[in-house]
């Protein structure tokens, strides 16, 4: 379990592992569905896919759209969603708060690395309030390569000035593992995210699986651990 070398930064995948944003990435694709006059997706079809971002919800919405057409839904789809919905019901999934504060108690650092371009996540992390508390927030435009490229982990470690064997990167998407694994982090599986097959997320190397986020907390230096517990 917890890293050889002490652990001083925490990094959290976004959308399915920090935040629940599928309710207000739902909404939005629905808003785009109306005005396309095509029937609205229930929620529980899209929300096992909002880890993989807008053009994967579109993509579902529209199978047929292609090319020009795929496009302009995509980006209508964004700005809907960055205009009317992006923080409506968007919270931190129940227990990332109380894990946050022991974090930040125990003088450890973390931050967000997310495949969502800065424009949505910069506002999204502001109107979260955490803007002032991630040592660092990469977005998926924020490095040439975006996740599984280790480039935007690479540069998050830089940022909170950790080595990755130092980081632990907590994410619910394949994705996420390749990029914290090809970088040198540890990496947990949330399974409490948006995965819908914990038997396939098994396989994709992480050091362990997590169904809430107080499971991190035994990877944080013992003292956090007795913070956390005298609360
Ligand atoms: O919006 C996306 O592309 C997915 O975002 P995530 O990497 O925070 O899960
Ligand atoms: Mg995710």
């Amino acid at each position: 379990m917890p890293s050889r070398e002490p652990l001083r930064t925490v990094l959290f995948d976004l959308d399915g592992t920090l935040a629940d944003t599928a309710p207000d990435m739902h909404a939005a694709l629905v808003a785009l569905q109306r005005e396309q006059g095509v029937p609205a997706l229930p929620f529980e079809t899209v929300r096992n896919q909002v880890s993989n971002g807008g053009a994967a919800l579109v993509r579902l919405a529209f199978p047929d759209a292609e090319g020009d057409r795929f496009e302009t839904l995509r980006l209508r789809f964004l700005n809907l969603y960055a205009e009317h919905y992006l923080c409506l019901e968007t919270r931190l999934f129940p227990g990332m708060e109380t894990l946050l504060q022991a974090i930040e108690n125990q003088g450890l650092n973390w931050g967000i690395v997310t495949n969502k371009p800065a424009w949505l996540t910069d506002p999204l992390v502001r109107a979260m309030d955490l803007h002032q508390r991630a040592v660092t927030v990469i977005s998926g435009d924020t490095t040439p390569q975006r996740k599984p490229h280790p480039m935007p982990m690479l540069l998050a470690c830089e940022q909170a000035a950790c080595q990755p064997a130092e980081c632990l990167y907590v994410g619910d998407a394949e994705r996420d593992i390749q990029a914290g694994r090809a970088a040198g982090t540890h990496t947990l599986v949330a399974l409490y995210g948006y995965i819908d097959d914990a038997q396939a997320a098994a396989t994709w190397g992480a050091d362990a699986a997590i169904d809430h986020p107080e499971q991190i907390l035994p990877w944080l230096p013992a003292e956090s651990r007795v913070g956390i517990a005298s609360q």
